[in-house]
């Protein structure tokens, strides 16, 4: 009894320490946007040089998680937290103290070879230290913690605004959030080097098999699809064209189409844990990630096709982005095993990176072929049609896993009680 009290009290302090870390990690993520302007203004980078500040962490990748998913299979998710958490210091300090546009880039571009395995090793920490139970809500909570970092790291040009007087200010409190976030990973470590996770696999001296990758279950390859199509629709939708769109075809202002599209990730915050706790407590994943998957259709098709208050489609998309991430990665700790968490995680990114930046390619070459913008808001038309169809086939790639692996044995035969 005491010995299960102590073990949940260790799964929950190792869950605080990843979401502030994740906290950290994504606060640099979003660091570029808010001092685009100053770069410009006082560095002379051009619209391409920013762009490619944030292009530059996906880019690598596409195949390099890959390698970091089966790293985090082979040495165990406390070394790997401590090890990319570090690398992305190390990436947030270059940026910060970047004396040209080469150094800031690679500053970047370290920052996204640490922070996407640091992705998958803490969402391993927590799947190992809550294995069955209360998988989903820890995961939300972390992914909310990490969502509050995006949110923080837009409202800092009001939060510390006399910071903002200056680029490199602002970069230096993204280099404290990233080094608060290798401490926190440098405390979970010790935590569990003392307490391993009930749920972790021992660390694996056995060669990588290419031919392994294939032995993933049917079930796992509609996540993967789905993964693909909803991450790609709804970041190259949310974070590159949404606020654009809003202006010129719902006629928003700059302040108002952007004060819209945040709303959708502080409803995240708090949304995500508690459809987490809610898959947890019904034991049901499925179904919830098939509804979650069929809202963004609907949300962009509300928005595509009439003249509803925005709020509709606003709150449609806000649902699925936080029903979807909370449990499409609890979901995935259960349809594979904890040796292959890592790698699993790691083919899901491979594809999902290249489907986000296609997917910004594919759409800016619509709006620009169609010369969509403010004289031309039908011009936006291909673009919302290239992403209904995108996200009609990931709500079909959830229904057929809801099919062949979301019954309600299925769901729960990982539980260990
Ligand atoms: C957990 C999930 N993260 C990802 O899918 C990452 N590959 C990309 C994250 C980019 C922003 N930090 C998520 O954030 O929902």
């Amino acid at each position: 009894m005491t010995s299960t009290r102590s073990n949940t009290t260790i799964a929950w302090l190792v869950c605080a320490l990843v979401a502030a870390a994740q906290f950290g990690n994504y606060y640099v993520y979003d660091s570029i946007g808010p001092v685009a302007d100053l770069l410009q203004q006082q560095r002379g980078f051009s619209d391409t040089q920013v762009g490619l500040l944030n292009a530059i962490y996906s880019l690598p990748n596409v195949v390099l998680i890959l390698v970091g998913g089966i790293l985090v299979d082979r040495f165990g998710a406390a070394r790997m937290t401590v090890l990319t958490a570090g690398v992305c210091l190390l990436g947030a300090l270059l940026t910060a103290f970047s004396p040209s546009f080469e150094v800031m880039a690679a500053g970047r571009l370290l920052f996204g070879i640490g922070a996407e395995t640091f992705g998958i090793a803490t969402m391993a920490a927590v799947a190992q230290y809550f294995a069955g139970a209360q998988v989903a809500f820890a995961m939300g909570l972390t992914l909310a913690i990490g969502r509050l970092g995006s949110f923080s790291a837009d409202m800092s040009p009001t939060w510390f605004a006399s910071a903002y007087q200056n680029w490199q200010p602002p970069l230096m409190i993204a280099a404290a959030s990233a080094a608060t976030a290798f401490a926190a990973a440098l405390v979970y470590a010790g935590i569990a080097r003392r307490h391993p996770a009930p749920g972790a696999p021992a660390p694996s001296a056995e060669r990588f098999e290419w031919r392994d990758l294939l032995h993933f279950g049917r079930a796992y390859w509609y996540l993967l699809a789905l993964c693909v199509l909803w991450y790609s629709v709804i970041l190259a939708f949310r974070s590159t064209f949404s606020i654009k769109y809003f202006q010129h075809v719902h006629g928003l202002d700059l302040a108002a189409a952007g004060a819209m599209n945040g709303y959708v990730y502080l409803a995240a915050v708090f949304a995500t844990p508690a459809f987490g706790w809610l898959c947890d407590r019904l034991r049901r994943y499925a179904p919830f990630l098939a509804f979650g998957a069929l809202l963004l259709p609907l949300a962009l098709a509300v928005l595509a096709l009439t003249h509803w208050s925005l709020w509709i489609s606003t709150v449609l998309i806000g649902i699925s982005y936080s029903l979807v991430p909370a449990v499409m990665w609890p979901l995935t700790s259960k349809l594979v095993g904890p040796e292959r968490f890592g790698t699993a995680i790691g083919l899901m990114w491979v594809a999902q990176n290249a489907g986000i930046s296609g997917a910004n390619l594919v759409a800016g070459w619509l709006n620009d072929r169609a010369a969509a913008g403010p004289q031309n808001p039908a011009g936006y038309e291909p673009m919302m049609l290239f992403f209904g169809v995108a996200s009609v086939l990931g709500a079909a790639c959830a229904a057929a896993l809801w099919l062949s692996a979301g019954d309600k044995e299925h769901e729960q035969a990982r539980r260990p009680h």
